[in-house]
């Protein structure tokens, strides 16, 4: 039944979830509760906090569907909660780190004043600098950051594999995944297609984590090198580029120079696949026109609609050819030709 009062009072309190929801990752309570049902107490002297409080946001957690707890108030993972165990083969804690942690949080008090002037985006106005400057700058900062791209990328290179599963890669041999993180999308295809080799070129403070890195704990070390470099100045030449979470960081011109240096590097032929939660025509709901508000706050980026991408590409010689979406169409894969 519709309940229009209801549904802005679940949106105004949206922020308490995902404030618990961060609460229970960052003092460790899905890691304590991965062996098995506990009570409030034993994770409160596990986790060395308050038992009375450790109660009440374990009983806050349940709300939510993250934990589940019986008549005795012992806890347990729910199927959701298991996502954020750190040794969950897709675990969301990282990603969960990130997005509700200090820094981030911080920068979209900033959006009223971003919306009515325009100018520089939160981070800058928050830290000084922009947010991959920060990054590098700032160890601590940069390890969540990271770790919350591998995060997010569990779910997201499977809906990119699964845009692309009807590609034919027969008449590619070498792709370049410009800002690729520590690799988890390009490792991923990889172990996919056993006669690509690839290049993960990356800021050089991201290479650097190597025991974060993902060619040898995917098994494709040997067709996997990590190049540090600026996408700004030179790429390396590759026959098909990704950029997945790329063009969303930065504003028209700065897309356009980075697709021209892929484009100086490319030989002819070469394709650009474009990961991106895809604006989607005409008028629905869809989580980028939320991501959107949040490249807003974080990196003066914003997400695009097809065309506008089509029209990037465009302005920087590449042709568009077409937008690859998984059955979800959460994602799209935008493609273009060196023609
Ligand atoms: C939003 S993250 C996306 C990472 C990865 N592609 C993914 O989807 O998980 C943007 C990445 O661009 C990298 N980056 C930023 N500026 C760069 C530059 N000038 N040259 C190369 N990489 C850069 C960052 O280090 C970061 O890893």
């Amino acid at each position: 039944m519709s309940n229009p009062q209801g549904s802005v009072m679940d949106i105004l309190f949206g922020r308490w979830r995902s404030q618990i929801l961060y609460a229970g990752v960052r003092l460790g309570v899905f890691d304590a509760l991965g062996a098995g049902a506990r009570t409030a107490d034993d994770v409160a002297s596990e986790l060395h906090l308050s038992g009375p409080h450790t109660y009440r946001l374990l009983r806050a957690l349940a709300s939510l569907g993250l934990l589940s707890e019986d008549r005795n108030r012992s806890f347990s993972l729910t199927a959701s909660g298991e996502f954020l165990r750190a040794d969950h083969p897709q675990t969301l804690r990282g990603i969960t780190l990130l997005e509700e942690g200090p820094e981030h949080y911080a920068v979209w008090k900033h959006l009223c004043a971003i919306v009515r002037e325009g100018g520089p985006d939160g981070f800058v106005r928050e830290f000084g600098q922009p947010i991959f400057v920060y990054a590098g700058e700032e160890p601590g900062y940069g390890a969540v950051f990271n770790d919350a791209m591998s995060s997010l990328s569990a779910g997201e290179t499977a809906m990119v594999l699964e845009a692309l599963a009807a590609y034919d890669f027969s008449a590619i041999s070498h792709v370049c995944d410009v800002g690729g993180g520590h690799g988890h999308l390009l490792c991923s295809l990889l172990a996919k297609h056993p006669h690509l080799r690839g290049t993960v070129y990356e800021l050089p403070s991201v290479i650097e984590q190597r025991e974060l890195l993902w060619a040898e704990k995917m098994n494709v070390a040997s067709r996997c090198e990590y190049v540090a470099g600026d996408m700004f100045t030179e790429v390396p030449a590759a026959d098909a580029y990704l950029l997945k979470h790329i063009l969303h960081d930065w504003d028209d011109e700065d897309c356009v120079r980075i697709l021209s240096n892929i484009r100086k590097a490319a030989p002819p032929n070469a394709r650009v696949f474009v990961a991106e939660y895809v604006v989607p025509e005409p008028d629905t709901s869809h989580f980028a026109k939320l991501f959107d508000i949040h490249m807003m706050c974080a990196t003066g980026g914003q997400e695009r609609t097809e065309e506008e991408y089509a029209d990037l590409f465009e302005r920087a010689g590449w042709t568009y050819c077409t937008t690859w979406y998984p059955p979800s169409r959460l994602m799209g894969g935008v493609e273009a030709t060196k023609a």
